[in-house]
Order: C-alpha cells, then structure tokens, then sequence
C-alpha cells in the first residue's frame, strides 16, 4: 500500500480533514487511520472506504500506520499526543512531516517526543473542512523548511482557506475559527428557541433559523463580502431588525462573544500548563 497520509485518530477533527480530502479527490488507496475503538474503525472504513486500524485491537497500530507514511497527522484529543507521539517516534523516517490537529499542544511539548530535527507543523483546523468550507492556520515547528510549509499548504488547500500564523497566535485561531463552528450552531440553537417561544412549531422553528444561518453563510462566501454591510442591507431605519439589534447591544452581545473567545483561549493556555504538569509529575 502506498501511504502518504496516516491519519492517527480519526474522530471529528481528523475525520473532518479525511473526508475534505477525499471530497477534493485524494485517492483512498493513499489513506491510513487509526482509532482507538474496533466500533469507530467499522464505521470509518465503511464510510470512507479508507484502511482503518484500531488501537484497542493492535496496540503498534499507530506505529504501522506511520511507517513508510509521507505525512502523518496526529488526530487525537490534547492528552493523548504525547504517547501517540513517542509510539511513531521509532518508525518515522527523517522526511516524515508530522502535523497536529491538537488545540494547546505546543510544538515544543510535541518535537520533544519526536527524533530530532523531525519535521512538524501544527495546525488549528475546523470541521467545516469536510465540506471544502474550513478553515486550517498553520505554524511551522523548529524542522520545517518552506517547502514542508508548503506541501501542507497544498495538500490542505481543498479543505478551504489556509493561513501561516506565529505558533503564539494559534490559541486565538482556536478561540475563533477552530471553536467558532460551535457558535455558529449555537446561533442556530437559540435562533430556534427564540422562534419557539415566539409561538413556531419546534420543527418550524429550526427549519427556519437553520436555512437563515445557511442562507447569511452563502452571502458571506460572496467575494468581498462584508458582515457589516450585509447587517445593514437587512436592518431597515427604523424597522423590526433595528429592535433586535438595539437589544443585542444594550445586553451586550459582542462583549459577550469577546469574554467567550477569551475564554477559549485562556482554557487552551491552562490545557498547556496541564499537559507540562503531567509530564514532570509522571
Ligand atoms: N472537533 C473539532 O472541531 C476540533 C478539534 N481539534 C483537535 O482535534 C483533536 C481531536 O478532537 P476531536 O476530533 O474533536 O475528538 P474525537 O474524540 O472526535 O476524536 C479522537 C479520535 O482519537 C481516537 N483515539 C483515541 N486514542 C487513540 C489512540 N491511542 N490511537 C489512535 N486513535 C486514538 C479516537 O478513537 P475512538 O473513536 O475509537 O475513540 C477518535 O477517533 C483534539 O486534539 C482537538 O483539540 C482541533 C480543531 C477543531
Ligand atoms: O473544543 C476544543 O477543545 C477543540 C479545539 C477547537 C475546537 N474544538
């Protein structure tokens, strides 16, 4: 089997990046993955028609998968890179580019459990990358040349917009484009219930805020397209949305969404704390 791409925990963040790809026509025969859970492994295997292997069934799993692969990209959640990291460790050859999904994983907590001089480059991705609409920010460990950059560029650029950042910038990727998915859907979410309480039938109600969530990203994808402009093409002087926006404001919302991101951020700088913590304490 060829093997370019091992993905190595292949949940929602890596399953996201796995179908992008193949959705953009990156041959399955080119794909490994592993998961933890045999259940998970039948489910992925079946929908994407990729090899899949479980680590609860072979525990090298991880080690196979990135053996002889050009690019492996590590898909598991934030405490659990390390041991992923040093189980491939031994098997990677020198050209191997390792990426990270991981939120909060620095590149130095990574490159300390890989070979010296191992290429790496961390990422922030979110799940709209399935559908060619993410968006990935990218940072280049201490190895990787600007062709290692570019080829990952490359290879994520079906996945929608990808942008380099500086490492100290990701966490605030994380906090708006990696998590901001979620807030979409929470708009959605509360879209709905507002519809609801306004007397809608629950199903009514979520066609409708889902559609108008749909519809407003559709505008946005527009080239050039600006939310402040698109807002005020909709709010009449003097009309029912200016009402709305007026008590959005008056309760603060945007400040809101500021404290929320911070939030994030500040969680994604405790995960790091945590996961150096451990290391000294184990
Ligand atoms: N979800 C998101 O929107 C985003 C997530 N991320 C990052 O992506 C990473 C994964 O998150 P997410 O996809 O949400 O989490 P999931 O729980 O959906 O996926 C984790 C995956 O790792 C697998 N796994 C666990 N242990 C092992 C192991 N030892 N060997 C191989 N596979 C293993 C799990 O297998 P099994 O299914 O069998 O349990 C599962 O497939 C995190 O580090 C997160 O920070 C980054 C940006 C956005
Ligand atoms: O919630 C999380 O920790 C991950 C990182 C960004 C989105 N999901």
């Amino acid at each position: 089997m060829s093997k370019q791409i091992a993905f190595l925990g292949t949940g929602s963040m890596n399953g996201a990046i796995m179908g992008g790809l193949l959705a953009a026509g990156f041959p399955k025969t080119d794909i490994v993955a592993t998961v933890r859970r045999r259940e998970s492994a039948s489910e992925i295997a079946s929908r994407y028609g990729v090899a899949v292997m479980a680590w609860d069934e072979e525990e090298d799993s991880n080690a196979q998968a990135a053996r002889g692969a050009a690019t492996v990209v590590i898909g598991v959640k934030p405490v659990g890179v390390a041991a992923v990291a040093r189980e491939i460790a031994p098997v990677l050859s020198p050209s191997t580019v390792v990426v990270s999904v991981a939120a909060a994983v620095s590149i130095e907590q990574l490159e300390r459990e890989l070979p010296e001089g191992q290429p790496v480059i961390r990422t922030m991705p979110n799940t709209p990358a399935r559908l060619g609409k993410g968006v990935v920010a990218l940072s280049a460990g201490t190895h990787a040349t600007r062709e290692h950059v570019a080829k990952v560029q490359k290879m994520f650029s079906g996945l929608g917009l990808v942008v380099e950042v500086p490492e100290a910038q990701i966490a605030a990727a994380s906090a708006i484009s990696g998590s901001g998915p979620a807030y979409a859907f929470y708009l959605a979410e509360a879209m709905a219930k507002a519809g609801e309480a306004l007397g809608l039938d629950a199903g009514l109600a979520l066609r409708l805020a889902r559609e108008t969530v749909v519809g407003a990203g559709y505008m946005l994808d527009e080239p050039g397209a600006d939310p402040v402009a698109l807002r005020k093409a909709v709010t009449s002087p003097k009309g029912t949305t200016e009402q709305a926006i007026r008590v959005f404001d008056e309760r603060g919302l945007p400040a809101i969404i500021a404290d929320g991101a911070r939030a994030a951020l500040a969680r994604s700088e405790q995960i790091t704390r945590e996961l150096d913590a451990a290391r000294e304490g184990a």
